[in-house]
């Protein structure tokens, strides 16, 4: 699915009325009656209420002016608060609001702090004539702002979002939360709290990034009558990762008949040191739950025994010379394992120790198979981002916030606030001419980029998943999948949806408080669930 940012959202509709000769004023009523219908849907009839409905200076006041003339339609008083002055209008929403006057409608011009504050006497004089309210609509902004929102905005937003009146009545944003901005998430200084988001042709990546839920409320997508074709011609290439795309890919899993364990790959891992064995089991775990072959693990010498009581189905090659930690030194013995694997993980409980980190920067440049770069790896490679060559194969990287901060040379903080711009950013600095890259920026909305700048979003998982091994997990998942042959960008984008769609039945079954190992159990359930959806 789709996520065109503001100015992609600007073209499709140029696109639309321009070439395909769909009038402008034609999509905003689409907007209008798809917005109330789902009204109607989400909170019942609205015959006998009325509705309050803030007007901004552009086409998102249009779309609330064609809502209102909507609501009146069916029997629910609009009440419009024109937080500009009506002659302002322009295009189709000065069409619609012809229509408006002509009807009568009544309006209130809100165009000063002074004025805001007259809203919630307004408010008890309408409520007085005995009709509830149904709905708070805010037509404010659309994809439109570009600002920070200051002064009777700023004042009307804080009205909506700490009213003492209708507290209960849902906040219904119009295409987008007026503050919100669509195409990073972040908040141009005030966003209204909605409960339900109205979006027009496709959601916006700003719509579907980290904490954007808190804004948006329930997101839903309204069909607004623009072709296919023109979403299609307008080459997005940012995406949300649902399950259906999920699962669309993850047909490729599904078992022939005529296969044994050597069709589903061998992937060998690198991880663990004293202390950290964990890390590398679950990693193990990760894999075998999402069906790979075979999965062998490089350890440290003296930690072997560990591993080979605690993962039975996985074979082990403890290294001679690593006695609690990966040495280089025993790069002769790694090489010869990498013989006849199909994939690679590195970095789980690695430890950053000199001798370990060597041999993180001769495997990253060495390793032909598919690596998939994670944890100590990560932080290892961040000290030689500059410096770095070539590699001989494709390459994953899983950074959480705090790895991706190390990785591009900025604050944790900077990676959040805008986490589409750190995500391009590393795949810039990591990017090398003729080798597959993936960056997967793991959090709420993890980000997965891949090749040609494409972006995917995720839309699985859950705060319950914000615990230690979550993210070893996550790359035996994605080891395991590049080993029954998914490319480097599908296998990334899918394990990380499978990933949180396994967090998400355990949350749903259990609440918060379930460990990495019980979400690697839960993986083939899972994975059998999206195998059927697809059919
Ligand atoms: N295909 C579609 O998705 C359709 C979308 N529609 C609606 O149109 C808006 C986008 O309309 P636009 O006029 O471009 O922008 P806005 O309505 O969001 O208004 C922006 C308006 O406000 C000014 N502005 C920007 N920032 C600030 C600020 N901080 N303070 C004050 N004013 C600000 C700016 O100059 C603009 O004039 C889209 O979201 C949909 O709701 C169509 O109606 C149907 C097709
Ligand atoms: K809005």
């Amino acid at each position: 699915m789709k996520l065109p940012g503001s100015e992609e959202m600007k073209a499709i509709d140029r696109c639309a009325i321009e070439e395909f000769g769909i009038p402008g004023v034609v999509l905003m009523e689409n907007a209008g009656t798809g917005t109330v219908r789902l009204i109607e849907e989400q909170f019942g009839p609205l015959a006998g209420s009325f509705a309050l409905i803030f007007i901004g200076p552009g086409n998102n006041g249009g779309d609330g002016l064609v809502i209102g003339r909507h609501l009146h339609q069916r029997g629910c008083e609009p009440i419009f608060f024109f937080l500009v002055n009506p002659d302002s209008l322009s295009g189709d929403a000065a069409v619609n609001l012809a229509v408006v006057e002509k009807l009568r409608l009544p309006l209130h011009v809100i165009d000063s702090p002074t004025r805001v504050k007259t809203i919630p006497v307004l408010f008890k004089q309408i409520e007085s004539r005995g009709k509830p309210c149904c709905a708070i609509i805010d037509a404010i902004f659309g994809t439109g702002l570009s600002r920070n929102i200051t002064g009777h905005f700023a004042d009307t937003i804080d009205l909506i979002n700490g009213r003492s009146f209708a507290r209960h009545t849902p906040v219904i944003a119009v295409d987008t939360p007026s503050g919100l901005d669509s195409d990073t998430g972040k908040i141009f200084g005030k966003c209204v709290k909605a409960s339900l988001t109205a979006t027009f042709g496709c959601a916006k990546p700003g719509q579907v990034m980290q904490g954007s839920s808190a804004y948006t409320g329930t997101l839903s997508i309204i069909d607004i009558g623009i072709p296919p074709e023109v979403i299609t011609k307008a080459g997005i290439n940012t995406s949300m990762i649902t399950g259906e795309t999920a699962s669309s890919w993850l047909q490729a899993l599904k078992r022939q008949a005529n296969t044994h364990k050597g069709t589903y790959g061998h992937l060998l891992v690198l991880a663990g040191s004293a202390g950290k064995t964990g890390a590398a089991i679950l990693t193990a775990r990760g894999a075998q739950y999402s069906g790979c072959g075979l999965v062998s693990l490089c350890v440290p010498y003296d930690l072997n025994t560990i591993f080979e009581t605690s993962l039975v189905e996985a074979m082990t090659v403890p290294l001679p010379t690593s006695s609690s930690l990966l040495n280089v030194s025993d790069l002769p013995t790694v090489i010869k394992n990498l013989e006849h694997k199909t994939a690679v993980v590195i970095g789980p409980g690695l430890g950053t120790d000199a001798r370990t980190a060597d041999l993180v920067l001769y495997l990253y440049h060495s390793v032909k198979q598919p690596l998939v770069v994670d944890a100590d790896a990560l932080n290892i490679l961040a000290k030689q981002a500059d410096q770095l060559k070539t590699p001989a194969g494709p390459r994953i990287l899983t950074p959480h916030p705090g790895e991706m901060a190390r990785l591009i040379g900025v604050s944790g903080d900077s990676v959040q606030e805008n986490r589409l711009e750190a995500a391009k950013e590393c795949y810039r600095r990591f990017k090398r001419k003729g080798r597959d890259l993936v960056i997967i920026l793991k959090g709420a909305g993890t980000l997965v980029i891949a090749d040609n700048d494409q972006v995917m979003i995720n839309t699985s998982g859950n705060p319950g998943m914000a615990a230690g091994g979550m993210g070893d997990v996550l790359s035996g998942m994605i080891g395991s999948l590049l080993c029954q042959g998914l490319n480097p960008t599908v296998a990334a984008a899918a394990a990380v949806f499978l990933h949180g769609r396994a967090g998400d039945e355990l949350y749903a079954r259990i609440g918060q408080g379930f460990s990495a190992t019980e979400l690697a159990r839960n993986i083939p359930h899972c994975l059998q669930t999206l195998l059927r959806e697809n059919v």
